[in-house]
Formats: structure tokens, sequence, C-alpha cells
């Protein structure tokens, strides 16, 4: 087994993707380490999908250098595939196969390179033990997506990039998914998602692409200290409903308390969201780039 050089699962510096003459990704450079969970957020067409190709070896890059445990995807081979676990947005044709038979089977494809998931274990992990012996044409789109995680991590990758995982998931399904993510432990996992509730639960850091271009990386709560004062202070006067966002909250409550007194009937102070921060973090990359 190749060693990971540096402790990084993920190391991407300088990476640029061109499609004819415009360039989808510009200067992309992050990193990864064992068991980090990054979750890859960004507006439509950002590129998400895009740097989650080349990184899988399903797309040749234009520029920069990509190393994923340890090897440039380009040029690895069968085993570093077989650590690479990936779940793409459904499989269309095994319709005819039952749900334990596939897993089973794709399974077996790992023996000599990882130990894989018991068939019936892995089954129950994702909460398909009633759908085992159906045929996967049956499934609902749910029970599909659930199979299609199954089929991700049946090899017991050390990576696995999720790409918007829970599109289409019950919030209990989705709450199990979260759940099983958790479980995965050493697993390094790259997700990339449009539920931002979903990245605040699952993700030690969140990377945000704009444009091709990486406007953020860090925690939470790291983005949420470069976006300064985005509180929000919604006050209820004269029986109407008011909402101000403003980087001085207790300065604006207290002179609001001084000016209406007792007029003001409800007052609430909210601190900013990751989906505050992200939106006004994009929006902020959107103006400097016009
Ligand atoms: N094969 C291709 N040829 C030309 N342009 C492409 C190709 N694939 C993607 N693009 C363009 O590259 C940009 C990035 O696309 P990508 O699918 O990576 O975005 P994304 O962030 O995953 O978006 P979404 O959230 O909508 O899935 C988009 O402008 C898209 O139109």
């Amino acid at each position: 087994m190749v060693k990971i050089k540096d402790g990084l699962v993920l190391d991407v510096e300088g990476l640029r993707m061109r499609y004819g003459a415009t360039d989808v990704l510009h200067d992309v450079t992050f990193q990864a380490r064992p068991g980090e969970v990054l979750a890859l957020l960004g507006p439509n067409g950002a590129g998400k999908t895009t740097t989650i190709e080349v990184l899988e070896g399903f797309r040749a890059r234009s520029a920069g250098r990509v190393e994923v445990l340890g090897e440039d995807p380009a040029r690895a081979d069968e085993s570093w595939r077989a650590r690479v676990g990936v779940v793409l947005q459904s499989w269309r044709d095994h319709g005819k196969w039952r749900v334990r038979e596939l897993l089973a089977h794709l399974g077996s494809c790992y023996t000599g390179y990882t130990e894989p998931w018991d068939a019936d274990e892995l089954v129950a992990a994702v909460g398909l033990t009633a759908q085992a012996n159906q045929k996967i044409r049956t499934l609902s789109g749910g029970q599909r997506r659930r199979l299609d995680v199954a089929i991700g991590i049946v090899g017991r990758p050390e990576l696995l990039f999720l790409d918007e995982p829970t599109v289409g998931f019950d919030p209990e399904a989705r709450r199990e998914f979260h759940g099983l993510v958790r479980a995965l432990g050493d697993t390094t996992v790259l997700l990339t998602t449009h539920d931002l509730h979903e990245a605040e639960s699952l993700a030690d850091r969140i990377v945000v692409l704009d444009g091709g271009r990486i406007i953020a990386d860090g925690t939470a709560d790291e983005l949420a200290k470069l976006i300064v004062g985005e509180d929000e202070v919604r006050w209820t006067h004269d029986g109407r409903r008011f909402t101000r966002s403003t980087t001085e909250s207790t300065r604006f409550a207290f002179d609001l308390f001084r000016e209406h007194g007792d007029e003001i009937t409800e007052l609430e102070v909210r601190r900013s969201s990751l989906e505050d921060t992200y939106i006004a973090l994009v929006r902020r990359a959107e103006e400097t780039s016009r």
C-alpha cells in the first residue's frame, strides 16, 4: 500500500480545468487529512462535480497537482481504485439484480484488495434489510439512494466521495444516513451538497467554491468569523414585524428600546447560521468578481 505523503488523503494544488476556451476551475488548492469529513459547497455551476470527478480519476485535468491517497488519480491503478468509494447519482443498469445479491457480487470484486463488507451487515447498516431480496428497479427513490451509498462503501474505502448523497431522502432517511456517515469513523469523506444543515452537521471542514475558485475553507465557526457582524435582529413594533441585519446588534437593540420603549413587544437577535454565512460569502465573491 502506498504511504500517504505528509498524512494527507487529498492534496490538491493549483488545479485548473478548461472546457474549450472556458476555465471552470482556477487554481483550486485544498487538502484533507485522514478521517476528515469535508463538504464542498457552491452555487450551481461552481465546479464541484468537476473537482470531484478529477479527484475520482474520471476526468483529466488541464493543469495542477492532484494527489489522492498518495497517488495521481489520472495514473492510478486497480489497487488504488479499490481504496476509493464513489457514490454516483444512481446506477441505472442493475434493475434486475436483487439488493443483497448485487452487494455480495460487488463485495466479491474487492477480495484481494480490501476487506469488503459482509452483504447482510451492509444491507442492515443502510437500512435495507426489508428490501434485501427485492429487485433494484422496484426500490423507491430514497431506498435507491441508500443502495447507492451501500455500493460506494462495500469495499470499506479509505476515502469516500459523496456527490449530493441525500437528494430525495425523507427526513428520517436523511438522519439515518448522517448517522451512517458519522459511523464510518476512519474513512475520509468528500461530500458535495446544497443542504447547508447537512454540511454543518457532518463536515469537519467546509470548502466553498464559486465560479471555479475557492472563496473560503475552514470550520463553520471559522467561516462565520470571515463575515463580520451579520446578526439578524427581529422585533415587533405596534403589532408589525421588522427584520434588520446589522454589525452592531447590541447597540441597535439598545437604540430601539430607547426610542420606542414598551412599544417593542418582541425582540430576537439571531447569530448568523452557516446558510447566512454561505450566502454572504458567495455574494461578496460575486461582487468583487464583477
Ligand atoms: N463536459 C463539459 N463541457 C463543457 N462545460 C462543462 C462540462 N462539464 C461541466 N461544464 C461546465 O463547468 C462548470 C462547472 O460545472 P460542475 O458540474 O462542476 O458544477 P457544480 O458545482 O457541480 O454544479 P451543480 O451544483 O449545478 O451540480 C459549469 O459552468 C458547467 O456548465
